[in-house]
């Protein structure tokens, strides 16, 4: 059986300009180094904005801070008059690590498609970039009962063409649209059975050690309070978060939950 490393990810998403997330990358890698975060345990992550990566890539560089960041989105294209899209090649040159792809925001502001989403995964990978593929339904979808097939027809379709070897190296962030910025958190029990439902349906498309490789997020109103009882169920694997993840304090509680468990 594949160790999973667990991944906490933090998706600024539109906020913090380039001085602040100096500042906030500064504190969040002091406040873990002071905690003697074992960051080959549990790997930290930051998704800033775009304008922000050159200068993390400085700091992190500089400082030589064990801490990796990614984008938020990637353009399906390498490079080519795209007026606005960023290029999976530029971000590669940036140092990115991840990549987020397919976020409920991008699908409901930006109409991505499971088939744009799926050429925005290969386009990562095409550049050595891991991208985070985010799934998940939005509470009209639960209430009908059907948050399984939905998030797994999402699966399907953005995973559509890939080999096992490149499915392997992604994570999939299950995030129910419900839960995310609201304050509501989905229980431990429907992360799980989500996570999953979401590795079993990758050992179908792929084989048992494909699905045993991936990593699994939960998304969607994680905070230092919450996160231990997440990281407890046995397919999630890691977490993507928003809000908390802007609160350097915060987001290194989260990153290390393991000690919230033992009440350290
Ligand atoms: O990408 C992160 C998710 O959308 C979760 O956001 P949130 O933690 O603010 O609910």
């Amino acid at each position: 059986m594949t160790t999973r490393t667990p991944l906490m990810a933090g998706n600024w998403k539109m906020n913090l300009d380039h001085h602040q997330a100096t500042h906030t990358v500064q504190k969040l890698a002091w406040t873990l180094k002071d905690a003697r975060h074992d960051f080959a345990a549990v790997e930290v992550c930051v998704l800033p904005p775009f304008t922000d990566l050159r200068s993390v890539q400085t700091l992190v560089d500089a400082d030589k801070l064990e801490l990796v960041y990614g984008a938020q989105d990637v353009s399906a294209h390498a490079s080519g008059a795209y007026t606005g899209e960023i290029s999976p090649l530029f971000l590669a040159k940036l140092g990115v690590t991840y990549v987020a792809v397919g976020h409920s925001e991008r699908r409901e502001y930006h109409n991505e498609s499971d088939e744009l989403i799926n050429a925005k995964v290969k386009s990562a990978l095409g550049a050595g970039i891991i991208p985070i593929l985010c799934v998940g339904e939005v509470l009209d979808v639960r209430k009908a009962g059907e948050h399984v097939p939905h998030t797994l027809a999402q699966l399907d379709g953005a995973l559509a063409g890939l080999t096992a070897e490149q499915v392997k190296t992604i994570v999939v962030a299950y995030e129910p649209v419900w839960a995310i910025g609201t304050g509501e958190t989905a229980t431990p029990e429907d992360a799980q059975e989500l996570a999953a439902a979401i590795r079993t349906r990758i050992g179908e498309l792929y084989d048992a050690e494909t699905a045993d490789a991936v990593r699994v997020l939960y998304g969607g109103s994680v905070k230092s309070s919450n996160v231990a009882s997440i990281m407890a169920k046995p397919d999630v694997d890691g977490a993507l978060v928003g809000g908390a993840s802007l609160d350097p304090e915060e987001f290194a509680a989260i990153a290390r939950y393991k000690s919230h468990a033992v009440g350290l």
